[in-house]
C-alpha cells in the first residue's frame, strides 16, 4: 500500500502568468505551495475563477487555449521536476503516471469514435498492441466505473450515454493508465444530485483499492466534507489555508474560509438561514496582488492586509498553517476542554 509519508507531489513558489492572444498578460497563479503523499487525497476548493483547474492543467502539462502559459517555480513529481522537461517529455511523464477527470466529460470525449477505444487510448503500449487485451481492459475498466451493461456502452458513441454514464466513462479513460495521481476537476458539476453521490462514492473506492492519490477540485466545501484527508483553501490564485479536513471545516484560520463554511449550506449551523453571502468578488487576476487579496472583502482587515501579503503559517496544529495577518480566533473547544 502507497505511504502518505513518502512525498508523491511536491509543488514550490509556483506563479503562473497567461499571455492571451488576445489581451493582457494574466497573473492567474501567485507563489503557490502544495505537497501530496502517496495516495493522500487533497481538496483544493475556491470560488470560480481562483486558479484552481489551471493549477491541475498545469501540473498535468496541458497547455492553455489562446494564451502562452508562463511557468516559473517547481512542481517535482515522483522525484522528477517537471518544469525541467520539454512539452512533449512533459506530457508522457504526466500521462503514464497521472489522469485528470474533467468538469465536463463531452468536452474530451471525441464524438465520433466509440466508447472502448476512447478508454484504452492512454493504456500501456503492450495492452495497446492487443485487441484482445485493449477489449478486455474496457470492459474491466467499464465494470469498476458501475457500468451496468459494459458490453453495450463500450460499442455505443458518446452522445448514446447519458451525462453520469459519460463521466463514468471519463472517469474509466483517466484509470487506464493505473495512475499514482488522480486530479479530478468539478468531475460531478454536469450531474444531476443522485449521479453526483455515487461518482464521488465511485473515486473514494478507486483510491482505497487502488491507492491512487487524489486531488479533488470544487467550489463547493460539502462535496469535500469527510471525503478528503487535507483541504487547501484557493483565493485569487493563492492558496490561503491548508490543513487536515476536519481542522479546516471546524476550526477555520482564514476569514475567506470562514465566509465560505458560512456560506454552505450542510456545513454553517442550521440556526442561521439564509446564508450569508460574502459580500464583493474575486479581483481580476490582471496585476500581481498588493498585500492580501482577500482584504478588500474582509470584515477584520486592517491597513497592514492591504498593503503586506501576509506569509502562510501554522498555528497550534503544524499541519495547519493560514496566510492571514490575523487569524480567526477560536472559541475553546468543549469536548478538549477538560470538566
Ligand atoms: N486560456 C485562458 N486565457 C485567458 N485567461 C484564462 C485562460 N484560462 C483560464 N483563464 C483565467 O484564469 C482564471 C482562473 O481560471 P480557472 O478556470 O483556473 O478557475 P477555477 O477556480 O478553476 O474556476 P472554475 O471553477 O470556474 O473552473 C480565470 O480568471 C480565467 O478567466
Amino acid at each position: 500500500m502507497p505511504n502518505p509519508a513518502e512525498t508523491l507531489l511536491r509543488i514550490e513558489s509556483l506563479s503562473v502568468r497567461l499571455d492571451p492572444a488576445d489581451g493582457p498578460p494574466r497573473h492567474i497563479l501567485e507563489d503557490v505551495g502544495l505537497t501530496l503523499g502517496e495516495g493522500e487525497s487533497l481538496g483544493i476548493v475556491g470560488e470560480s475563477g481562483s486558479g484552481k483547474s489551471l493549477l491541475a492543467r498545469v501540473v498535468m502539462g496541458i497547455p492553455a487555449r489562446n494564451a502562452r502559459t508562463a511557468v516559473d517555480g517547481s512542481i517535482a513529481f515522483a522525484g522528477t521536476e517537471l518544469t525541467a522537461l520539454g512539452a512533449k517529455e512533459r506530457r508522457t511523464a504526466a500521462s503514464r503516471a497521472m489522469g485528470m477527470i474533467f468538469q465536463d466529460p463531452s468536452s474530451t470525449l471525441n464524438p465520433v469514435v466509440r466508447v472502448a477505444p476512447q478508454i484504452t487510448e492512454g493504456a500501456p503500449a503492450a495492452v495497446r498492441r492487443s485487441r484482445r487485451a485493449r477489449r478486455a481492459l474496457a470492459l474491466e475498466l467499464l465494470e469498476a466505473v458501475g457500468i451496468p451493461a459494459p458490453e453495450r456502452v463500450a460499442a455505443s458513441f458518446p452522445s448514446q450515454l447519458s451525462g453520469g454514464q459519460r463521466q463514468r466513462v471519463g472517469i474509466a479513460a483517466a484509470l487506464a493508465t493505473r495512475p499514482r495521481l488522480l486530479l479530478a476537476d468539478e468531475p460531478t458539476t454536469a450531474l444531476d444530485a443522485t449521479v453526483q453521490l455515487r461518482v464521488l462514492d465511485l473515486l473514494d473506492t478507486v483510491r482505497r483499492e487502488q491507492g491512487t492519490a487524489m486531488v479533488h477540485i470544487t467550489h463547493d466545501l460539502a462535496a469535500l466534507s469527510g471525503r478528503t484527508d487535507r483541504i487547501a483553501v484557493m483565493y485569487a490564485g493563492r492558496i490561503v489555508e491548508t490543513g487536515p479536513s476536519r481542522a479546516v471545516l471546524t476550526r477555520p484560520r482564514h476569514p475567506y474560509t470562514r465566509a465560505l463554511i458560512d456560506s454552505t449550506p450542510r456545513l454553517s449551523a442550521p440556526r442561521r438561514p439564509p446564508l450569508p453571502q460574502i459580500p464583493g468578488g474575486l479581483p481580476e487576476l490582471v496585476h500581481p496582488r498588493k498585500g492580501c487579496a482577500f482584504a478588500p472583502r474582509c470584515a477584520a482587515a486592517r491597513p497592514t492586509c492591504f498593503d503586506d501579503r501576509p506569509p502562510e503559517e501554522a498555528g497550534p496544529d503544524a499541519r495547519h498553517t493560514a496566510a492571514c495577518w490575523f487569524p480567526v480566533q477560536q472559541a475553546p473547544d468543549r469536548s478538549e476542554v477538560p470538566a
